[in-house]
């Protein structure tokens, strides 16, 4: 299995009483559904997991797994442990598990394939690796990035460096067989799929789903006129929904845009200004 295309890992929305939104979060899903993303992410950063309750993830897997039931849909959901991944055998309809790599401890390599290595032997499902370095510490080269493609049940990774570093370049240059480069750094995402990533796990793609699907395509296509085109124009949208931590802003746009009840996030989150939802606003 490669994942390709363009994925949108969902915000969690909140009505008027702080409870999770539950009809809100499946217009969502079949928004960006229709709007041409291959699938959703349950549960990624963008959803706010660390704020929600057991209850309420059970809640937001629940309704994704039968929305993308119904659509014949990918459903990847975010899990960081052995013992979360082993939990996800109760939706048949779970596609792979996205798990970042060791947070703040920083293991070192090694230590983050060993890591790796029990956590997929545990899941039921195949996982992809969130490698985020700016947030969990952890720096992997291209070498253990493909150390890691070689474990069994990993298929892919989320790549967001933070900009197209040295071993991105090496990465995509001999990319290993059957492994998913997804890009998760949107703002880069152009780039990234020009040097050939597979696809996006992109929160932007909630506004202008449509048109990030498109610039997948393009770039998958070999289509470079196209996609540079949609890259110069998502690039700045992306910048203005992360002027301020995801999600605020995108949650604030959603909510101005009548698609999400309230634009509430959960602490450690603080809601975003109005400048930059304005702003935000002006770039969709
Ligand atoms: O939730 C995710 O998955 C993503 N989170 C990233 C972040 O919050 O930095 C951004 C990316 O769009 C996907």
């Amino acid at each position: 299995m490669t994942l390709t295309g363009l994925y949108v890992p969902l915000i969690t929305p909140f009505d008027h009483d702080g409870a999770v939104a539950l009809g809100a979060l499946e217009a969502l899903a079949n928004d960006v559904l229709d709007g041409g993303a291959a699938g959703v992410v349950a549960l990624g950063t963008t959803g706010e997991p660390s704020s929600l309750t057991r209850e309420d993830r059970h809640r937001v897997v629940d309704l994704l797994a039968r929305v993308c039931g119904e659509r014949s849909a990918p459903l990847v959901v975010g899990a960081d442990s052995a013992e979360v991944a082993r939990a996800l055998s109760r939706w048949p309809q779970v596609t792979a598990t996205l798990s970042v790599v060791p947070p703040f401890l920083r293991p070192g390599e090694a230590g983050v394939l060993a890591h790796f290595t029990d956590l997929a032997a545990a899941s039921p499902v195949p996982v992809l690796v969130y490698h985020v370095p700016y947030r969990t510490g952890q720096q992997l080269s291209a070498g253990a990035i493909r150390r890691l493609a070689a474990l069994d049940n990993v298929v892919g990774v989320k790549h967001a460096v933070g900009g197209i570093d040295a071993d991105t370049v090496d990465l995509l240059a001999d990319p290993p067989a059957d492994f998913a480069i997804l890009g998760g750094e949107d703002a880069f995402i152009s780039p990234l799929l020009a040097l050939g990533a597979h696809g996006g796990i992109l929160a932007s793609a909630h506004v202008a789903t449509a048109r990030f699907a498109d610039l997948v395509a393009a770039w998958r296509a070999g289509d470079a006129t196209t996609a540079r085109a949609l890259g110069r124009q998502l690039a700045p949208l992306s910048t203005a929904l992360f002027a301020e931590p995801n999600p605020t802003v995108l949650k604030a746009v959603l909510h101005a845009q009548g698609r999400i009840p309230t634009a509430a996030v959960r602490p450690p989150l603080l809601a975003a200004t109005a400048e930059s939802t304005k702003a935000a606003l002006l770039r969709t």
